[in-house]
């Protein structure tokens, strides 16, 4: 049997096809930078908008999207993830259309990319940043999609979960690397995955971000000792009390 992942890469080539079907705007627009708040900034915090997720089924379903965008911003998110993929996560291309209209922080597309034709639809929605997965892709066309996003001028976090991901990625000399500490076949979350690949990415002299999991200032530290200069926090923000606490509670 298939691990998600796969599940997950079967829908996308469907979707592949079916966005081929339409037209996009290749418009290169202004973009705003995450590198340059993880050069600037002690930390960054990338905050996700994900109403559902396969390993946690309904999180904030019924989530007012530009309301959680535009409290994301006032907290002081460095930038916003928006979970666009429908089936898995119940998000949409229309969520991040929806918040592109109420921030001017960076966003990031946060999809499964196998093919160009999803970097033109997110750079069409209005997204600066995209994601690569690179347990998704051949090291060719890794390769190929990286360049043709950064033709755009988007950001591209280059995802990797273990050592041998983690050579591939730094084999095409990205600007930013992005730890995911959940285990994308397996759904086992570890901020050990952080602290075990830290080492080699800070010495490539990449930009650091870690992924998934991340619930308390305690985490914060953890992953920022090791060296990341950024976080990506879903699950914790889309189910919070009090996002402002939150947000103040994981910066002191
Ligand atoms: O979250 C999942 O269940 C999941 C399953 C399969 C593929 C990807 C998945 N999540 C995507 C992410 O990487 C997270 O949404 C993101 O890093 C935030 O994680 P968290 O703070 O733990 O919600």
């Amino acid at each position: 049997m298939g691990t998600i992942l796969d599940t997950i890469l079967d829908q996308k080539r469907i979707e592949v096809e079916e966005l081929k079907q339409q037209t996009f705007s290749k418009e290169k627009k202004p973009h705003a930078s995450l590198a340059e708040s993880l050069r600037n900034k002690s930390l960054t915090i990338i905050s996700e908008i994900k109403r559902a997720s396969p390993s946690k089924g309904d999180l904030n379903l019924n989530v007012d999207v530009q309301e959680q965008g535009k409290t994301y911003e006032r907290c002081g998110a460095s930038a916003i993830s928006v979970l666009t993929d429908t089936k898995f996560f119940k998000g949409s291309f229309a969520d991040l259309e929806k918040v592109r209209e109420v921030t001017t922080v960076p966003l990031l597309c946060k999809d499964f990319v196998i093919d160009e034709v999803q970097i033109d639809r997110a750079n069409d929605a209005g997204a600066d940043i995209i994601l690569l997965i690179v347990a998704a892709l051949s090291q060719q066309r890794l390769q190929e999609l990286y360049n043709y996003a950064t033709s755009y001028g988007l950001d591209v976090i280059v995802e990797v979960h273990d050592e041998e991901e983690l050579e591939t990625a730094l084999s095409i000399q990205p600007a930013i690397v992005g730890v995911n500490n959940r285990n994308l076949k397996t759904f086992e979350v570890t901020l050990e995955t952080t602290e075990r690949l830290a080492e080699r990415i800070v010495s490539s002299g990449a930009l650091f971000i870690s992924e998934s999991g991340i619930k308390t200032r305690e985490d914060v530290e953890r992953v920022q000792r090791a060296g990341a200069k950024g976080i990506l926090v879903g699950e914790a923000f889309m189910t919070a009390a009090s996002l402002e606490e939150l947000f103040a509670g994981l910066q002191v």
